[in-house]
């Protein structure tokens, strides 16, 4: 029977063919010969079977010619979600990995950073980053601008223009002590913090929301933390930061905030844990952390390149998901070297592989497992899940179409395979060449047309 929701909107968009996604209870659902219809505002009108399509065509108004159909290689997968990545640092992605966090973030971050002050620098590198994520499938992204307010404003503005779903964050840092030049003062963080908000949401731009962004705890003053959770609480604003990546970091963070009980208490304490929190590693958190995190609702951004990159540590993903913590899937460029999230669930699993290794009692995750991360658990690492993160009527049509086929593409086809094979083909295999195209909120933003901007 078709599930569908019968609004006043008109349907833009009929597809036929296989659509996979994962749903709370599942995740891989397989839905051959579907028939999906998308509104005029985007959303998912209706999905039903490909055999119903004479009466969903009467009850939706459509005609039977509109129907594109899929081909046989090809599949719709939801768009994928990068939970945590630094747009400022997509100039030097691929390099500089030869540290470890804190002697890194000195010596390749904070300098070239500090060059965001400059807008046309900002507009070629954010124009480039923008553009090469929504071509790898990454149709939300949850993104780390730098101080700057104006090269930040300009982060979300070309995010709208490309059509991406993106969560934008003007970092605050008023503690910084190697490179001077490079934070604020308290003051100036808060203030321009708040002209952020308010200039980005004046813009009223559908798709990109500001996100209140304390660098991470090394970096603030317990002042500035406790001034961004009161701004967050006003203003009813997601929060993103770092926690937890490597064991130095950690110990910095006890001998600079003694009073806390743990790293997290100190986000903890300043009210910087809520529902609409996302944290990125924490690999070295304690089981009373853990519970912390889901006490609040926080979630957070696995970014397993990263980790892996800057030898930070391995995150035990099934630890997490035994504490019923939400968790997404992040890129974290440049720490990690690729801004692909199909690059995220290989290292994952393969992260999650070294911990089986490690020890064979370990439940390695599966490829299902790490698919759900990256589409539906990933939307709700970011609790954006009501919008996007599966193929359910009411959501948004964010979308990949898939070609395990592609012409000139990574992969060879033998023989026609079942759609799961496909979809593990394709995630293990696969590449942009693959992703034929890409949609957010039924726009096609992928492949580029003639008037997407430069
Ligand atoms: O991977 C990371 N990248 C960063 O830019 C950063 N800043 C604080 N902690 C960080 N970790
Ligand atoms: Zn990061």
């Amino acid at each position: 029977m078709a599930k569908f929701n019968r609004t006043n909107t008109e349907i833009a968009h009929v597809y036929r063919g296989t659509f996979i996604h994962s749903t709370q209870q599942t995740a891989v659902q397989i839905l051959e010969d579907a028939l999906l219809g998308v509104d005029t505002e985007g959303k998912i009108a209706f999905i039903g079977k490909g055999t119903e399509q004479d009466r969903l065509s009467q009850t939706f108004e459509f005609n039977l010619s509109e129907i594109t159909q899929l081909a046989q290689h090809e599949f719709f997968m939801p768009g994928l979600v990068d939970t945590h990545i630094h747009a400022s640092q997509y100039s030097y992605a691929g390099t500089a990995l030869d540290m470890p966090l804190l002697q890194w973030l000195n010596t390749y971050t904070f300098p070239v950073e500090s060059r965001f002050k400059d807008l046309e620098f900002a507009n070629r590198v954010y124009t480039k980053v923008v553009k090469r994520t929504l071509r790898n499938g990454t149709t939300t992204a949850c993104y780390f601008a730098t101080i700057h307010t104006d090269a930040s404003l300009l982060l979300g503005q070309i995010a709208n223009d490309f059509g991406q779903r993106a969560l934008v964050g003007k970092v605050c840092m008023d503690r910084n002590n190697s490179v001077k030049h490079y934070k604020e003062t308290n003051q100036e963080s808060q203030e321009e913090t708040c002209r952020f908000i308010s200039e980005l949401l004046n813009k009223k731009y559908p798709l990109v929301k500001p996100v209140v962004t304390p660098r991470f705890a090394p970096s603030c003053t317990g002042a500035l933390l406790g001034q961004l959770g009161a701004i967050a609480k006003n203003n009813n604003l997601h929060i993103q930061s770092h926690i937890s990546e490597n064991v130095e970091e950690v110990k910095l963070v006890k001998e600079l905030f003694p009073e806390s009980e743990s790293y997290t208490d100190v986000y903890h304490k300043y009210n910087l844990l809520t529902d609409k929190t996302v944290m990125a590693h924490g690999c070295h958190l304690s089981d009373e952390e853990l519970d912390l995190f889901r006490q609040t609702g926080a979630s957070l951004s696995h970014c397993p390149n990263s980790n892996i990159s800057l030898c930070s540590g391995v995150l035990n993903v099934r630890k997490v998901l035994k504490h019923k913590v939400r968790l997404g899937l992040g890129t974290d460029v440049a720490g990690g070297y690729s801004a692909s999230i199909l690059d995220a669930m290989r290292r994952a699993l393969e992260s999650s592989k070294v911990l089986t290794i490690q020890d064979p009692e370990h439940d390695t995750l599966t490829f299902e497992e790490v698919f759900r991360l990256a589409t539906l658990g990933g939307s709700q690492a970011l609790s954006l899940d009501d919008q996007t993160g599966n193929f359910e009527v009411g959501k948004d049509f964010d979308a990949l179409r898939v070609n395990v086929a592609a012409p000139g593409g990574p992969i060879d086809l033998i023989q026609s395979e079942e759609p799961k094979i496909l979809l593990e083909k394709f995630l293990n295999l696969g590449d942009d060449r693959n992703i034929v195209q890409v949609f957010v909120a039924g726009r096609k933003v992928v492949p580029f047309t003639d008037a997407t901007p430069e």
